[in-house]
């Protein structure tokens, strides 16, 4: 079956899982670096490229935590951002909540305070110009310790008012979620809407802990949860949403090739899947790049794409107007 032209660049679009540092295109690192007197190891944005070459999520991280140092001003961030939400309206994504790490920041001396100014200078900016409504998203890197994270949090309340929800992320294997449960009670108890990566690479007692330890709203990744049927049985009784991304799978060796991708399956099952670009200018593509691989790959049904954008604006945090108003937006198209 084939989708009218131009039907997936013309969908609305949430987006619900990208990490702000992972939006850093080659072109941008480089003027940024030039701006701020930093050496990078690579002789050009071409030579840049050629190393996103993933043999998995830590080969990976190593790259994104290195690019992420030539973002030093709040200026740098603004930047960052901004490009990120011009790509956002290209693309007809209405609703974003974007991830930032900010111990990868803090660690090497920036300021909380040049990081959030940054981000929510630009996030405000886009909803006031470009209609885009935004959440932003701390999440604690978990290859770090727990008290590194609630020291974070700490530094992060006098913002607490521009942050809507604490996540984790970072290398998975090794760091299973209940190593941070201290940490997501006090974020819990401040207020914060709560979500976690789990299943991206670890294995499916990493989602239930998730679940049970962390007590998250959504699952960031979560592909791995068909190893386990009980799982995904909790997992469509209770409709917690999975924010799948499927670029970043292919490109991290999750799945060999997209036909590969257990997308479909997912679907089938009943689980609240949403569809997300992760770390796009890493992984090939923003919204509609990953729109357009699954289509290509997998062929859904224009069922399927309404199903997978209902999902996205039931799961995101956007408050019941805005809500309504990306309904309304999605049921103009079908
Ligand atoms: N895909 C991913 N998994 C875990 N941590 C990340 N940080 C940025 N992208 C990530
Ligand atoms: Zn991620």
């Amino acid at each position: 079956m084939s989708l009218p032209n131009d039907f997936l660049r013309a969908l609305p679009k949430v987006e619900l899982h990208m990490h702000i540092e992972g939006s850093l295109e080659p072109e941008l690192m480089f003027r940024l670096a030039q701006r701020n007197h930093i050496e990078l190891p690579y002789d050009s944005v071409e030579a840049l490229r050629q190393a996103y070459d993933f043999s998995n999520l830590q080969s990976f991280l190593d790259l994104y935590y290195q690019g992420a140092n030539v973002l030093q001003t709040e200026q740098d961030f603004f930047d960052l951002t901004w490009a990120y939400l011009q790509r956002c309206r290209q693309q007809n994504v209405a609703h974003v909540e974007i991830f930032f790490d900010p111990q990868t920041h803090t660690d090497r001396g920036i300021p909380l305070e040049t990081v959030i100014h940054g981000l929510t200078r630009a996030l405000e900016q886009g909803e006031r110009q470009l209609g885009i409504s935004h959440g932003l998203i701390l999440c604690f890197l978990r290859h770090l310790s727990e008290e590194a994270a609630l020291d974070t949090l700490e530094q992060a309340k006098p913002f607490r008012d521009k942050i809507i929800g604490i996540g984790l992320d970072s290398s998975e294997l090794g760091h299973p979620p209940e190593k941070f449960e201290r940490a997501f009670a006090a974020a819990r108890e401040q207020g914060y809407k709560l979500v976690a990566h789990a299943g991206e690479e670890g294995p499916t007692e990493y989602i239930w802990q998730a679940l049970e330890r962390l007590k998250v709203q959504r699952i960031d990744h979560g592909v791995a949860c068909l190893e386990d049927p009980a799982l995904v049985t909790y997992l469509a009784e209770h409709q917690i949403p999975l924010t799948v991304c499927p670029n970043s799978n292919v490109r991290l060796r999750v799945f060999d090739t997209m036909a590969d991708h257990n997308l479909k399956t997912l679907l089938d099952k009943d689980l609240k899947v949403t569809l997300n670009s992760d770390d796009p200018a890493y992984f090939g593509g923003y919204m509609l790049e990953n729109y357009e691989n699954v289509q290509e790959a997998l062929n859904l049904s224009r069922a399927q794409w309404l199903q997978l954008s209902a999902n996205a604006i039931d799961a995101s945090f956007a408050s019941d107007t805005r809500k309504a108003q990306l309904y309304q937006q999605l049921m103009e198209l079908f």
